[in-house]
């Protein structure tokens, strides 16, 4: 269930991209990201090009950025001919607020950007406000681009330094390649205290091109949220943060500063756009392949801000070559992966961050699994009819599990007890009245 489903954040990415494209202005060199957000830069700045008669030309982050610019008719150039750019525009991963570091590359595409990032006079982040976090590593692995010859020993010395390490693979199980033809190793260290020394660490290890972790480059950051729009720059003389509009004659929420214990001010941002009065919680969405779980798991995510798993993407190898030639998994199949996904969720709480976990969970003991360790998620159990859920999965496009397996899912499944915590929502409900109805939920527990 991923890739395809539609993105809730979109409005949002697409505001802040509009408003970092309009710092842009004639004669400027301007380095293009890469990502959902940057697309929509992409495609303002194509807008202005061609409507404005906007004069610039760019260097793109990845092929995929290169297409589209190519598409949009922005002309393109070279650092041959441009060394050094006037301002690059791109999105983050993570975004911590006191300092504007950043976790990048889960489209893959760290190398260039930080290359186009740091030729950059402005580095302008542009994002949707649940990028917001209190520590970098909280949301998100670490990508690391690694040449591909001995990357195992390479894998090894990242897990001696406290990372859980995977190597990032397509849902055929051929590796990820980026655009340069390295590996990708996506690390989860958790809440990075030092991500300086950690980049520098990261950086010893012979093998490693270029790490995820974007210390002490941007320059300002544009984020949406339902808040409004959001800019914020660090300030280097006393570490606090200033929020000044772009433009002064335009309307930019500015976050209200509060004195500090030394008297002087410091803007307080939320690390999350966290709806009021939630505690955090381990959920897990769970429901037949089609019910919705990714949408709904996407939208709390970006509601709550707590660190989103997608389940299928712990299954085995195994399993997916078992899933994409039609062949039922059985429980055998199933145990190591409801056990990563516990891990996962276990790491969740031992964080303290709350957690969403999208997760068939079908059976009684598959949730007991879940549950090991003392662990109390609550499951988001999201049902409709077979039609429906048939019609759905014939229309997906992307995804491994083909709609042949239903049955076969609807067979296995045992809705959830009585004596088990679980909130049962119709999957036939507009995803955003779920997606609310969820939310006053978990305001009463
Ligand atoms: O390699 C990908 C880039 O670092 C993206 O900028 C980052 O993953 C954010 O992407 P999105 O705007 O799609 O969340």
């Amino acid at each position: 269930m991923t890739g395809k489903a539609p993105d809730p954040a979109a409005n949002l990415k697409q505001q802040a991209a509009i408003k970092a494209a309009s710092l842009v202005q004639d004669g400027m060199a301007v380095g293009l990201g890469t990502g959902s957000t940057a697309f929509f830069v992409v495609a303002e700045l194509g807008r202005r090009v061609r409507e404005e008669g906007l004069k610039i030309c760019a260097i793109p982050t990845s092929d995929a950025t290169e297409a589209q610019a190519r598409e949009e008719g922005i002309p393109l150039t070279t650092f041959a001919a441009h060394p050094e750019l006037d301002i690059t525009i791109d999105g983050a991963d993570e975004i911590e607020p006191r300092t504007l570091n950043l976790v990048k590359g889960r489209g893959g595409a760290l190398l260039r950007e930080k290359i186009v990032a740091s030729a950059a006079k402005q580095f302008v982040i542009v994002a949707d406000s649940s990028k917001y976090v209190d520590h970098l590593g909280m949301l998100c692995p670490v990508p690391v681009e690694v040449i591909p010859f001995g990357w195992e020993n390479v894998a090894v010395k990242l897990g001696r330094m406290g990372a859980h390490v995977t190597p990032r693979k397509h849902r055929d199980g051929s590796f990820y390649l980026t655009d340069e033809k390295n590996l990708i190793m996506d690390c989860v260290f958790g809440p990075i205290e030092d991500p300086h020394k950690l980049g520098t660490d990261i950086h010893s290890i012979v093998g490693v091109v270029e790490h995820g972790l974007f210390i002490e480059m941007a320059t300002q950051a544009i984020t949406a949220g339902p808040e409004g729009i959001r800019v914020i720059t660090p300030t280097v003389s006393d570490g606090l943060i200033a929020t000044p509009a772009l433009d002064p004659s335009e309307p930019v929420t500015r976050v209200p500063p509060v004195p500090n214990e030394n008297g002087s001010s410091k803007t307080v941002l939320p690390t999350q756009p966290v709806a009021s009065g939630i505690k955090k919680q381990l959920l897990v969405i769970m429901g037949v392949s089609g019910s919705g779980k990714t949408t709904i798991a996407e939208g709390l995510r970006n509601e709550l801000g707590w660190p989103f798993q997608e389940g299928d993407d712990l299954h085995p190898a195994a399993n997916v070559a078992k899933m994409a030639a039609s062949i039922p998994l059985n429980d055998e199949d199933r145990w190591p992966w409801l056990a990563r996904c516990q891990e996962w969720l276990a790491e969740c709480n031992r964080a303290g961050t709350g957690g969403i976990l999208t997760c068939s969970a079908l059976k009684h003991s598959y949730r007991d699994v879940l549950r090991k360790g003392g662990l109390e998620p609550i499951f988001i159990y999201l049902h409709t009819s077979e039609a429906v859920l048939l019609e759905r999965l014939k229309r997906r496009r992307g995804h491994y599990m083909p709609p042949t397996l239903l049955p076969s899912q609807l067979q296995t499944l045992e809705a959830p007890a009585a004596d088990e915590h679980a909130l049962s929502m119709s999957a036939d409900t507009n995803p955003a009245e779920t997606i609310a109805e969820i939310l006053s939920y978990l305001k009463t527990i």
